[in-house]
Parts: structure tokens; sequence; C-alpha cells
């Protein structure tokens, strides 16, 4: 089993009470734990993930909604983590959430990964850029997940956990959370900059066929708009689900999409060992 640390929400309020957050760079970590790299190019690979709260949007199947608009775990200060990730074996760390650069910490943090040689992934939604005052930061593998029209929730979808918008911050209703995910899912020239930025793979979540051609068109789209080339190996169809079961619908239909299309098709091997539990 994955192994979960010290560092996985025992402290209390992943808000911004100056009680509970440490001096200088912090992050509020929803859980820090030792798995194998579910998804993408390097499915398999032992890595420590360190996964952030808070995310300015609102997918409807979001498989971390406790992370993002049920804020859960505590502050910790960028050299606590860093102790955490070095006491722990792999070379390979994964920087999630919720989406982890809405925060500025995370800049510090990835450019101190970077001065230790480590391997980083980003798993980032695609709508903000990793840089700060001193410009763009180091990142070994941008893992971009552009959000199709699909993932915008709804009365007919409402988000996992039935979140109604807190992410504590603002309490807005789960309608303008609707109205502000539409707004903001796309951006792309963000999209373009991390591609010409870095190694880069655009892990799409599909729901069905009916979101190819929102796939084909955006790939254009970013293709027109980046200098560096974008293959089809690139670009990744993902099936969604965050449990077994719910897979086990949709993975031989994204499965076929992406041998229709020339895309790549990546599993969600984190799901199929350890289903939906936490720390994996
Ligand atoms: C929880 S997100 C965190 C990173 C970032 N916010 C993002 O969306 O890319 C991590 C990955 O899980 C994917 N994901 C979330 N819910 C999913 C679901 N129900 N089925 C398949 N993939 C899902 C996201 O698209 C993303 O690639
Ligand atoms: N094992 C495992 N692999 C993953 N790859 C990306 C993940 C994420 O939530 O960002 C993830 C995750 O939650 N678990
Ligand atoms: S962008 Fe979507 S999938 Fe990623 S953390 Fe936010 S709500 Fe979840
Ligand atoms: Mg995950």
């Amino acid at each position: 089993m994955p192994v979960s640390s010290s560092v996985d929400g025992q402290r209390t309020g992943a808000d911004d009470d100056a009680g509970s957050r440490p001096e200088g760079p912090a992050l509020p970590i929803n859980e820090l734990f030792t798995s194998l790299q579910g998804e993408g190019t390097l499915a398999g690979v032992p890595s420590t993930f360190v996964r952030t709260s808070g995310c300015n949007l609102r997918c409807w199947f979001c498989d971390s909604y406790h992370t993002s608009w049920e804020p859960t775990g505590a502050w910790y200060g960028v050299d606590e983590i860093l102790d955490e990730i070095d006491a722990r074996g792999p070379n390979h760390v994964v920087f999630t959430g919720g989406e982890p650069l809405i925060h500025d910490a995370s800049t510090t943090l990835l450019r101190e990964l970077d001065d230790r040689g480590y391997h980083v992934t980003v798993e980032t939604n695609g709508t903000i850029l990793p840089e700060d005052d001193d410009g763009p930061v180091p990142v070994d593998l941008a893992s971009v997940s552009p959000k199709l029209a699909s993932s915008t929730p709804g009365p007919e979808r409402p988000p996992s956990g039935g979140g109604d918008g807190g992410d504590g911050a603002e309490n807005v209703d789960a309608e303008t959370w609707a109205e502000r995910h539409e707004a903001r899912r796309l951006d792309l020239d963000a999209l373009a900059t991390l591609v010409d930025r870095y190694e880069t793979q655009l892990k799409f979540v599909v729901t069905g066929p009916d979101d190819l051609p929102e796939i084909e068109s955006l790939v254009a789209d970013v293709r027109e708009a980046a200098t560096a080339e974008v293959r089809d190996t690139d670009v990744l169809l993902m099936p969604e689900g965050q449990t077994r079961e719910e897979l086990e619908s949709t993975r031989r239909v994204v499965a076929d999409l992406a041998l229709e299309h020339g895309y790549r098709y990546t599993p969600r091997l984190h799901v199929d060992l350890w289903n939906d539990a936490p720390n994996t």
C-alpha cells in the first residue's frame, strides 16, 4: 500500500488562520504520500505526491473535491514539506491539488525541488503558469489537464460531494461557481506557453465520444498558438471515473477513441489498484 505521512491533515485549519500558519513560504497541504504515478507517460513510477488544497475551478467529477471546495488539511512550511520529501525514497515528485499553482509558495517549492535534483511533475488544469517575479520556474513534466465543456457543473451534474462552492476563501453559490468555471476553464495563451516552456502532456478527462470534437479543436488551437510541436502522442485520453466501477464503464470506450484518433490512452492505475482510497 502507498505510504502516507504525518503531513496528512492531522493539523487543523486549512485557512489563513495566523495561529496555524507557519512563518515564511507555506502551502495548505491536504495529503502527502508515496505511491505509483497512476496517470500519464510516467504511470507506474514510484513518486512522492504533494497535494495542496484549493482550486480555481469546480469540475463536477473532481476526484479531489475534498481538497478543492471542502479544504481539509493544514498549512505547512515549504521547508517542512521538503524535509518530508527528502525522508522518502523516490526521486520523482508529483505536485498536485486542488490546483497547486494558485498558491504563491508553489514557485518556492518548485525551485527548491529543482535545486535538489528531483524530477518534478506538476498536475495542473493549465489556467495558471508556474512563474513568479524571478521568471518561469523549472518543471520536468507539465501534466496539463485542460477542462472540457463536459466538466462544467450544473443542476443535473452537481459537483462531487455536493459542494456549494465554498472554497474557504469566499462562499458563493453553485450557480455562480458554474459560471466562473465556464469562464475560467480554458486559457489558450497559458496552454501555449506551457507547451513552449516545458515537456508537456495534454491529459483530457473523457466522459464519452461527444468530448472528441472539442479536444480536436482545442489541440488545433494550441498547435496554432504554440511554437513547440504537439505530437498526437502528447495528447492523452483518460477515462472519467473516480472508482473501479465507474472506470469499468468508460475505459473501453475511451481506449477505442484513442485508437481511432491516434491519441495516447492513459489508465488510472491507482484506481485499478486501490480504488478511491485516500493517500493513493
Ligand atoms: C485532481 S486533479 C489536480 C490537478 C489539477 N487541478 C487538474 O485538474 O489537472 C488531478 C488529475 O485528476 C484528473 N481527474 C479529476 N477527477 C477525475 C475523474 N473523475 N476522472 C478522471 N480524472 C479525473 C484531473 O483532470 C487531473 O488530471
Ligand atoms: N497514484 C496517483 N497518481 C496520480 N497522478 C495524478 C494524481 C493526481 O491526483 O493529481 C494522482 C493520484 O491521486 N494518485
Ligand atoms: S481543476 Fe477540476 S479536477 Fe482539478 S482539482 Fe480543480 S475541480 Fe478538481
Ligand atoms: Mg488523483
